[in-house]
């Protein structure tokens, strides 16, 4: 037990667990530790708790998205098109797709977003870094702050667009 410790992928986002003697790395907790024993590994509040642990983005999550904006958009613009007409309906079949396609991979999630968001964070993957309540548009921030981290929404809808929100940390 004492050779575990919790660590954190920056290529994924997420914690994993690492055994300092064997050298071995695991995404899912050594069986046979108890929760209580899994709180205590060294990283375990950093990295485990659900809201960031005591650390500097305490009561903060991260999280990516992949927006597709419509004609009733605050801003019906980005980097990939200057006048966006489609209807929300549109927008939604569109969302769809990508979805389908992610299938729950954080990697082609961060693929796809950078590709076709209409948000500038595709430039980084669709990431948005850490936020706190009260900084995003509330459907927003009360999905990414509903999900664990590594798990994906359905489509939500905000002012700004239509999108699907990957909780990474
Ligand atoms: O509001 C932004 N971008 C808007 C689109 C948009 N609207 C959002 C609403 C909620 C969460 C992310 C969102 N992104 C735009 O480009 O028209 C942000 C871009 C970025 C980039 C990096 C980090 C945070 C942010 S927030």
């Amino acid at each position: 037990m004492s050779e575990w410790e919790v660590r954190m992928s920056t290529s994924k986002g997420l914690p994993y667990f690492f055994n300092t003697q064997t050298k071995q790395s695991s995404w899912e907790a050594p069986s046979g530790l108890t929760p209580e024993q899994i709180n205590q590994l060294p990283g375990a509040k950093q990295y485990l708790s659900k809201e960031g642990g005591g650390g500097a983005n305490a009561g903060k999550v991260r999280a990516s998205h992949l927006l597709v904006k419509h004609r009733d958009s605050r801003r019906p613009s980005s980097w990939k098109e200057n006048n966006i007409t489609r209807s929300k309906e549109e927008a939604i079949d569109i969302l769809r797709q990508y979805q389908a396609e992610i299938n729950g991979s954080p990697e082609k999630f961060a693929e796809l977003a950078s590709i076709h968001s209409d948000c500038s964070s595709h430039s980084n993957g669709g990431d948005l870094g850490w936020f706190s309540r009260g900084q995003m548009q509330k459907p927003f921030e009360d999905a990414a702050y509903g999900l664990e981290v590594g798990a994906m929404s359905d489509i939500i809808s905000t002012d700004s667009g239509v999108h699907l929100v990957l909780r990474t940390g």
